[in-house]
């Protein structure tokens, strides 16, 4: 199966529309990356909620554009506000994400994803250990971090987005974005971005804003990538050490304009 880069085009369109629409997205997160993931959005364009109290956010879920379900510390009662936000979001036709946070390392969470994944998430977005332990593929990483290259989880995304119906986006070096048929990637970016934490969370946060605005989903969330990936590198050549890389970062997905991707 081709593997094609995610053109300069089409990322330039998803952001824009992405910013155009200035999409609300609900986020069910961990208790780690509350406000990178709220910081990424509002630089990023979009707009960012944690209604997180069971009684209310499978309510929220029906009107907010996007919902983020990232499993990151999972308990009890955030596990049943996830589960009735993606029924919910799924009802009213909006896409949502599952960020399966250190799957493959702890059977009761392993568990809890699965039944997530039954409910059919619009994108699957992990790192590279994360993607195989779903495709059954890997016994997880380190933790929240991947141990295995992006590249080596292209074939076992694959059959799990075919498997689960999702499109599945497995991030590291190389971010390869797949439906099972079609498989995009996106190069370049920092490996510094994995010295701040909460970068694949809030990538995940910005998966869901971009899919609200595009029905191409399967660019739409190449496109999340490639913001993401940019924003690197441009915080990088200013600021090339963990904690002014955060601010960077965030400056960088601020300034960075559609017309860049054109270059
Ligand atoms: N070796 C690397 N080189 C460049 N960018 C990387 C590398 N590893 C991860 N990234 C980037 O870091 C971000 C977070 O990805 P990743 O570390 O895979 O997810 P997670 O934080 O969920 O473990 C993504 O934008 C990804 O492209
Ligand atoms: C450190 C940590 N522990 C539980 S969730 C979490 C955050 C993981 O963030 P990311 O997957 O973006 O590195
Ligand atoms: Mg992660």
């Amino acid at each position: 199966m081709s593997i094609e880069p995610l053109s300069g085009a089409a990322a330039a369109q998803m952001l824009r529309a992405m910013r155009e629409k200035r999409p609300l997205v609900h986020c069910l997160t961990n208790e780690v990356v509350q406000e990178i993931t709220a910081n990424v959005l509002l630089a990023a364009g979009a707009s960012p909620a944690m209604v997180v109290a069971e009684e209310e956010a499978a309510y929220f879920a029906a009107a907010a554009d996007a919902l983020l379900v990232n499993v990151g510390t999972p308990y009890p009662a955030r596990l049943r506000a996830m589960h009735a936000s993606a029924e919910s979001a799924a009802a009213n036709a909006r896409p949502w994400v599952l960020d399966p946070v250190a799957a493959g390392g702890i059977p009761w969470r392993d568990g809890e994803i699965r039944k997530l994944l039954a409910k059919r998430p619009t994108v699957v977005r992990g790192n590279a250990s994360e993607i195989l332990a779903l495709a059954g593929a890997g016994a997880g990483g380190k933790g929240v971090d991947s141990t295995d290259a992006s590249s080596a989880a292209i074939v076992p995304a694959q059959h799990l987005a075919k498997a689960s119906g999702a499109i599945v986006c497995v991030t590291g070096e190389t971010d390869f974005i797949t439906d099972g048929e079609r498989t995009l990637s996106v190069s370049g970016g920092h490996v510094m971005t994995t010295l701040v934490v909460g970068t694949g969370c809030s990538l995940s946060a910005l998966v869901a804003a971009f899919c609200a605005a595009s029905n191409d989903r399967l660019e739409a969330t190449a496109a999340a990538c490639a913001l993401a990936k940019r924003a690197s590198e441009r915080a990088y050549a200013v600021a090339p050490a963990p904690g002014s890389f955060h601010a960077a970062y965030l400056d960088a997905l601020y300034l960075i304009e559609p017309e860049s991707f054109l270059e």
